[in-house]
């Protein structure tokens, strides 16, 4: 296809193992539909600081700033993010193009030390980075030593395999992604652990002006994950808490409607908002607004703010 001239379209991606495979599928994807795509890697920020907790970095977008940027000068044609890094605020004169079907929404628990959660040894250690896991694994067991963990899928199972820990949280599609499904110990429910929004999505970006790429994109688009997506990032969005807020939300497509079910949590777990609200298919935007709306009435701006 000669729609840059003949060149091939450039994807830009991360150089971490998920986000090579990540870039890698959509490619692949590309390709079966007759493109011609060449992978550009790149560095950001988030993948240069691997030591220290990432809240510390304290902006939001670490992981796709550098893509972004990348896109904007015309370096890449397109990005591919896991959705739930990229964050909710739009980018001036770029558009998630598509959002491919999601893969598996859970978070799983990986360890050699007990089958469930709830399962797990007195005041057993788990690593996890997340404010959302962190406060959810303490609302179901307030005894759990909830530790920081930094790095890829990799270095975390590394870590676990070494003894630091003993057990992980990481999510499913990570894991399954890189084949290491049989690494996962327990899928976790969702009413146990509310999945980040848009966990397991992926979002494929380009320029607002590029209909060319707009074009080759429109194909890998997947409706129900869209308005699944949709749903929980404006709930997210409309909360103002940012990816390092202990929050989750997971909305499923049923029949002609969507199910969201939303969670805002102290830091600690110890006091907890959960909304769940429901609404047409196609008004996905509207229903996590309702749902936002609902949670902020209940008390969850309180939750937010005392972090
Ligand atoms: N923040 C890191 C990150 N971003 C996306 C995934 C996994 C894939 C996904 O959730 O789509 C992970 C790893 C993890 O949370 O275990």
């Amino acid at each position: 296809m000669t729609e840059h001239a003949g060149r091939p379209l450039r994807l830009g991606t991360r150089a971490s193992q998920l986000a090579r495979w990540q870039a890698e599928h959509i490619a692949a994807r590309l390709r079966t539909l007759g493109h011609e795509v060449e992978l550009v890697l790149l560095r950001t920020q988030g993948d240069a600081r691997q030591s220290g907790p990432i809240a510390a970095i304290g902006t939001q977008g670490v992981f796709t700033k550098e893509l972004q940027r990348a896109l904007l000068d015309c370096q890449i044609d397109l990005a591919v993010h896991s959705m739930k890094d990229l964050p909710t605020e739009p980018v001036d004169g770029l558009t998630v193009a598509a959002v491919p079907d999601r893969e598996d929404h859970h978070d799983a628990l990986v360890s050699p030390a007990a089958a469930t959660v709830a399962e797990l040894p007195h005041a057993a250690r788990v690593g996890t980075g997340s404010a959302r896991r962190r406060a959810q694994l303490l609302a179901a067991r307030p005894d759990l030593d909830v530790r920081d963990i930094r790095g890829n899928v990799d270095t975390r199972l590394a870590k676990l395999d070494a003894g630091d820990y003993d057990a992980i949280i990481l999510a499913a599609a990570g894991l399954r992604r890189l084949e290491l499904g049989d690494r996962i110990t327990q899928l976790l429910p969702t009413d146990l652990m509310t999945p980040a929004p848009a966990q397991g999505a992926l979002a494929i970006e380009c320029r607002t002006s590029d209909a060319p790429t707009l074009a080759a994109l429109a194909p890998l688009e997947h409706p129900a994950t869209r308005a699944s997506v949709t749903a929980e990032r404006t709930a997210l969005r409309k909360l103002e808490g940012g990816c390092l807020a202990a929050m989750g939300a997971y909305a499923q497509p049923v029949g002609s409607e969507l199910q969201l079910r939303t969670i805002v949590l102290s830091e600690d777990g110890a006091s907890r908002v959960v909304v769940e609200e429901q609404g047409p298919l196609d008004a996905a935007a509207e229903v996590g607004r309702a749902a936002a709306a609902r949670l902020l009435d209940q008390g969850a701006g309180e939750l937010l703010r005392t972090r």
